[in-house]
């Protein structure tokens, strides 16, 4: 495993182009090659116009989708340099307000209101939603500035590409819920979590999610498995499904990072807190493996509920409590978790882990699929904001983290000193490795980590990496990095 901090190993390169100008050319030379991409394949070019597409498309050739991801860390830097450093905290707190907006759109449905094509008065909309039309014209005015609904002509309201998602994705809609109504209120609890039981808190429900919705006295998942609350534990379904269709988090990774059929053929996986089976389809579509899908009761009958018939003979759900008893199923070839861990404090991801690892003999395999964190600045800086905000919301749902790889060993020895590492590997583009455990493997016996070689540089006060692999030209190799820790 080589999670060496490149900015520590490589000297710094000076550069005598003033920042603001070497960014503003990096940022067209990237632009450039979305837009030709577009051209050349006779595609609508990138925009929020009222018809325009949803979405990129999901299959965009590897230079195409780095360099969208360096548009994005450079232009959020390029936007912070043209603000200065005491506009950009000045002004930055009230970003709160777009998230409130969202939340007031999605809560009393005004997507719903406007129709898909057209446009609709703000007096109908207010009508239709019992929102007052004042109050709905200024929210919809400023979530506007964020390409959510727009004002084609005065009076009136039109959804764009953004906001049409809030009515034709479930999936979209759970998301925005979860956060604007769940996790965004427990961030703001982070405070006053901190101030009752201390910021290393290893209790389930003494976080700050639990503080703002059940006084603290339950864990996230214990309040979503309450009787009146089985529309928030569909909606966190839901929105697992949502993430799992985004960059970096896509099944894909999971299903193409890891050599599922060595397992054995028609040999048997268990999902440990599997969902609804996402993982268990997506992987059975590509082998010929059977799952057994484990997950807390509600979230087992839906899945169930919602299996399609093609997987009916080759997926089974159980419910099975992972903190409550040693796990019940024996004799798989291998035992998933995905995303479970980084939701729970060494104490409770001990026992979780612990529970299935007591039972494993020679040949039965742990696979955990989940985010080894990378040095500070040894990443692109839109991907390590993409991270530490994951990392962030493990800290206010559940005191948990996403875990640096020296956390990980210490977690896995926790649990059960028998255990080894036998493999960690990153797919490109993926947040989540796949770290395979094994009892008694005698020590680390293969090192997988599927990484650019990098050399670092500096402009100004931005360090740049030359991701070698990732382009011909020198503009392509460069990815910008965040400076924490660097100067
Ligand atoms: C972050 S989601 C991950 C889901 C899935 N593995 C994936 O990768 O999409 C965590 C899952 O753990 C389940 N879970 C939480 N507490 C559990 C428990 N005590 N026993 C079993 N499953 C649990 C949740 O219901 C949820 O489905």
């Amino acid at each position: 495993m080589d999670f060496r901090n490149p900015f520590a190993s490589n000297g710094i390169k000076p550069s005598t182009t003033p920042i603001i100008v070497s960014l503003a050319e990096d940022i067209l030379h990237w632009a450039h090659i979305i837009a030709d991409h577009f051209s050349d394949n006779n595609l609508p070019q990138p925009s929020f116009a009222l018809d325009g597409p949803d979405d990129y498309p999901t299959n965009l050739p590897i230079n195409v989708q780095d360099a969208r991801i360096q548009l994005r860390a450079a232009t959020s830097f390029l936007a912070a340099l043209a603000a200065g450093p005491k506009a950009n905290i000045m002004w930055t707190v009230w970003n709160y307000h777009d998230i409130s907006t969202l939340m007031y759109i999605n809560h009393f449905r005004i997507a719903d209101a406007v129709p898909l094509t057209g446009s609709i008065s703000f007096a109908d909309v207010a009508a239709a939603t019992k929102t007052p039309e004042s109050q709905l014209k200024r929210i919809l005015r400023y979530a506007a500035l964020n390409h959510i609904f727009a004002e084609p002509e005065p009076g009136r309201v039109a959804h764009t590409p953004a906001s049409r998602q809030l009515v034709t994705s479930q999936h979209v809609q759970s998301w925005i819920g979860v956060r604007t109504e769940e996790t965004g209120p427990a961030s703001f609890s982070l405070v006053a979590a901190t101030e009752k039981w201390g910021g290393d808190a290893m209790e389930r429900e003494q976080t700050p999610y639990s503080l703002a919705h059940c006084d603290g006295k339950l864990s996230r998942f214990d309040y979503l498995a309450l009787p009146g609350n089985q529309h928030r534990e569909a909606r966190f379904a839901n929105l697992m499904r949502a993430l799992q269709a985004t960059e970096g988090y896509k099944l894909d990774y999971t299903v193409q990072g890891y050599n599922w059929q060595d397992l054995g053929d028609g040999a048997t996986v268990v999902d440990v807190g599997g969902s609804m089976g996402a993982t268990a389809q997506a992987i059975a579509q590509a082998t010929n493996l059977n799952f057994i899908v484990q997950d807390l009761p509600g979230v087992v009958a839906k899945g169930r509920e919602a299996l399609p018939a093609e997987f009916a003979s080759r997926i089974e759900f159980m419910p099975y409590d992972f903190f409550e008893s040693t796990q019940p199923v024996p004799d798989a070839a291998a035992y998933v978790f995905r995303q479970i861990f980084h939701d729970w404090t060494d104490k409770y991801a001990a026992r979780a882990l612990r529970n299935t690892a007591s039972i494993l003999r020679a040949g039965q395999k742990l696979i955990i699929v989940d985010v080894v964190m990378p040095p500070p600045g040894s990443v692109n800086a839109h991907i390590e904001t993409q991270l530490r905000r994951s990392d962030m919301e493990m800290m206010v749902q559940f005191n948990a983290l996403e875990r640096e790889a020296a956390d990980w060993e210490a977690l896995i020895k926790m649990a059960d000193e028998r255990l080894e590492v036998t493999s960690i590997s990153k797919p490109p583009g993926s947040h989540n490795s796949i770290v395979e455990v094994v009892v008694g493997a005698g020590g680390l016996a293969k090192t997988v980590e599927k990484k650019p070689s990098l050399t670092y540089g500096r402009r100004g006060s931005l360090l740049y990496a030359d991701t070698s692999e990732m382009g011909p030209s020198r503009r392509d190799s460069l990815t910008y990095v965040n400076t924490v820790g660097a100067a």
